[in-house]
């Protein structure tokens, strides 16, 4: 075993949450069985440092959509616990951070132009209209989308599209950032692209982000960590740290440091699968 990688063992003991500093996300025996029986979810012990960018990676079913929607509150732990800065999620709002969900499909309003796609958060939330546009108008440059703010979604690229999800998701100034394979559907090229803008938007805004995807490389490229997990029941195998220096730029995809972890991605995750096909 490299020395990049974590036991499952020491992965449980949740070394980062043992200091003073307090964890983003402390995930303590938290399991799910849906309502039919499917045990999505042996017991997961997992903890997360503000600032990481962690991705779940994993055969399908292996539960990352699961584990996503538990620590966004969207779906309750048949048994354990999911805490947001020792918070209980659903009283994340006692801590003063903010938490936001990026799905996959960018479900936009089709009917109503960008920005206004984009303020909706706002609007629900009841923000003064002056400081919602402002707001719009900040993330919208962000994200690149400044000139586009009049058009409506059907005008746009899907990549673009996402870009608008994303800017959605920004837009509350969310302390923790939850995507769920926002970028699957896209083209190679686009992805790489919006890969390479989420990583600025994370050094940028000190975001804590948690990444499901199907993608090694996303994974290598985007990662501090990646967590890997295995089917049939759903569990956390393996652990990596991805130690590598940012910028990330092209040259890193190509680079012989990507290829050792994106062959330890690799490995692992035949092995997850493997233990799938003979648990
Ligand atoms: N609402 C549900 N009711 C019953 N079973 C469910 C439900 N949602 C998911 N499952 C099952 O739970 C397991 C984990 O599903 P989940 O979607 O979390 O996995 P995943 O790793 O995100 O999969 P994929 O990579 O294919 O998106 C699967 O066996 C799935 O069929």
């Amino acid at each position: 075993m490299s020395p990049d990688t974590l036991q499952p063992a020491a992965a449980a003991t949740r070394s980062p949450s043992a200091g003073d500093e307090v964890p983003a996300v402390d995930i303590l025996s938290a399991e799910k069985t849906y309502p039919n029986g499917t045990r999505a979810l042996l017991p997961v012990d997992l903890s997360l440092r503000e600032g990481e960018f962690v991705t779940l990676l994993g055969p399908s079913g292996c539960g990352k959509s699961t584990l996503l929607k538990m620590i966004a509150g969207l779906l309750e732990p048949s048994d354990g616990r999911l805490l947001l800065w020792r918070k209980p999620v659903a009283e994340l709002a006692q801590t003063g951070r903010k938490m936001a969900f990026v799905f996959q499909s960018p479900t936009l309003m089709p009917w109503a132009t960008v920005r206004s796609n984009v303020r909706l958060p706002l609007d629900l939330a009841g923000v003064p209209r002056a400081e919602a546009e402002a707001r719009v108008s900040e993330v919208l440059a962000l994200v690149g989308l400044a000139k586009f703010d009049q058009a409506l979604p059907r005008a746009l690229s899907g990549g673009m599209q996402m870009r608008v999800s994303i800017a959605r998701g920004l837009v509350t100034e969310p302390d923790l950032l939850l995507m769920d394979e926002p970028f699957g559907a896209l083209d190679e090229i686009t992805r790489h692209k919006l890969d390479a803008e989420l990583l600025e938007l994370w050094r940028k805004k000190k975001l804590t982000v948690i990444f499901v995807t199907h993608s090694i490389h996303e994974a290598v490229f985007l990662s501090s960590r990646v967590v890997m997990m295995a089917a049939r029941p759903g569990r956390v195998v393996e652990q990596f740290q991805i130690d590598e220096p940012h910028p990330r730029t092209a040259d890193f995809l190509v680079s012989p440091q990507f290829a050792v972890h994106a062959r330890q991605l690799q490995d692992s995750l035949l092995r997850a699968s493997h233990e799938e096909d003979h648990p």
